[in-house]
């Protein structure tokens, strides 16, 4: 059975095709080996998107790699792209679309529907209900999913909200201090998001420790950036709340923000609450700080250029990674690990050396040598050090096509 697995983030599109026949349950079940194809864009909506497509086995029996970089204006030409180089009649590995059994998709704000569904219109309106509360996100994967309605009516589209890992915490650690009724009448609270990833690492981290009762942070550091306290492989708090505009800065979007400064900006800028609430989910998060450069990689290489705003924007991102750590230590109670995942997690060796940088004192200590230009699954702590230091590359398309398929199954 072949399920196709589309991750909408917020600079990225990534896909899987999976072949989920057989017993995926299993600690064994190989993910990896599963896989018929995958390709991502980077960078969308820039001047130049980098496009890298896999194809394991073509119609011709071979496999097919390329990569190009060209522009990619928004998500909605990206999945047209995919579906075209899967059913590429030499390079792809579909006769037709239809082949597939389910698209699953790393949906994101669902509001009153936190869980996986199929999507119908419920879905799409809960979904619309909550677009804007996450504008970078739920837009295009409601038109991502009207779309491939609208080309495949027989096609079964599942949506497996982000939120639905953190529904384990704790009312202490998910409510705001607000009017009650706020709480109990509208849900205002604190949602968090990244589910896909968080759950995939909670999973890997424990057959990498070997234990089902680890306590680990797993720091999910990418366009979007979120930590989450996972205890016993459940999740006990995390950083984004009611949004995934709040917690640490994210791409272009605040991070968390005094709501009391926007009536000051209003005032001092004579703009309206539309135009401070679009700066800041636009215009905000490192690209505000660092004055234009929302990815880190620009960001890394003008600040050892010795660019000032850089400088600061990596000092705030990793200060605001660091006070969330320090908070997830305390409810933890112990620290097993800190697992780094996400393009920046399992890339910049400068972000991971700056967030473990004095932590000795807590018995946390980084191995310089193992942390510089390392990618790909390993270890970066020292041998005395008492919480382990991993990089895990996240695979959040397994985990939507495993729950996918668990849905399709309840019907
Ligand atoms: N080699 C690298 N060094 C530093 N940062 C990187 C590197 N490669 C990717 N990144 C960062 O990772 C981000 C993409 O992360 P990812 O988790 O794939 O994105 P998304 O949030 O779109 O799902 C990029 O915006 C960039 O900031
Ligand atoms: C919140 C979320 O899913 O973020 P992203 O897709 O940008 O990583
Ligand atoms: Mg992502």
């Amino acid at each position: 059975m072949l399920i196709l697995v589309a991750n909408l983030g917020s600079t990225s599109f990534k896909y899987k095709l999976l072949d989920m026949s057989g017993d995926f349950e299993s600690a064994n079940a190989s993910p990896d080996s599963r896989v018929l194809a995958r390709g991502a864009v980077d960078r969308i909506g820039e001047p130049i998107s980098q496009c890298e497509v896999i194809v394991t086995q073509s119609h011709q029996g071979e496999t097919f790699r390329e990569e190009t970089q060209m522009p990619v204006p928004d998500h909605g030409v990206a999945v047209q792209a995919c579906l075209d180089q899967l059913t590429h009649p030499e390079n792809g590995c579909l006769t037709e679309a239809n082949e597939v059994a389910a698209i699953g998709f790393k949906a994101v704000h669902g509001g009153r529907k936190s869980g996986t569904f199929v999507v119908d219109d419920e879905v799409l309106e809960a979904m619309d209900e909550m677009s804007a509360a996450a504008p970078a996100h739920n837009p295009p994967y409601i038109a991502a999913m009207k779309l491939l309605r609208q080309r495949f009516p027989e096609l079964p589209l599942v949506a497996a909200f982000e939120t639905e890992f953190h529904d384990t915490i704790s009312p202490e650690r998910r409510t705001y201090a607000i009017p009650a009724e706020w709480t109990r009448e509208m849900q205002i609270q604190k949602w968090g998001f990244h589910g896909s990833s968080h759950r995939f690492i909670a999973e890997r981290a424990a057959e990498v420790l070997g234990r089902d009762d680890a306590k680990i942070i797993s720091c999910h550091l990418g366009g979007s950036s979120s930590l989450t306290a996972i205890d016993s492989g459940k999740s006990i708090m995390t950083t984004m709340g009611m949004t995934p505009q709040t917690g640490v800065p994210q791409n272009n979007r605040v991070g968390d923000f005094d709501a009391f400064a926007i009536p000051l900006i209003m005032e001092r800028t004579s703009q309206s609450l539309e135009e401070v609430l679009k700066t800041l989910a636009s215009q905000g998060g490192l690209k505000g700080l660092s004055g234009g450069m929302a990815d880190l990689r620009d960001i890394e290489s003008a600040a050892s250029e010795g660019n000032a705003d850089a400088k600061l924007a990596l000092g705030v991102y990793t200060e605001e990674i660091r006070r969330h750590l320090g908070g997830m230590m305390v409810a933890l109670g112990r620290l097993d690990a800190i697992v780094f995942t996400g393009g920046i997690g399992e890339n910049s060796d400068v972000v991971r050396a700056a967030v473990c940088a004095g932590l000795e004192g807590f018995g946390i200590e980084l191995d310089a040598s193992k942390n510089d230009g390392m990618r790909g699954e390993g270890s970066l702590h020292t041998e005395s050090s008492k919480t382990q230091i991993l990089v895990l590359p996240t695979n959040e398309e397994w985990i939507v096509a495993k729950r996918s398929l668990r849905a399709l199954a309840a019907q």
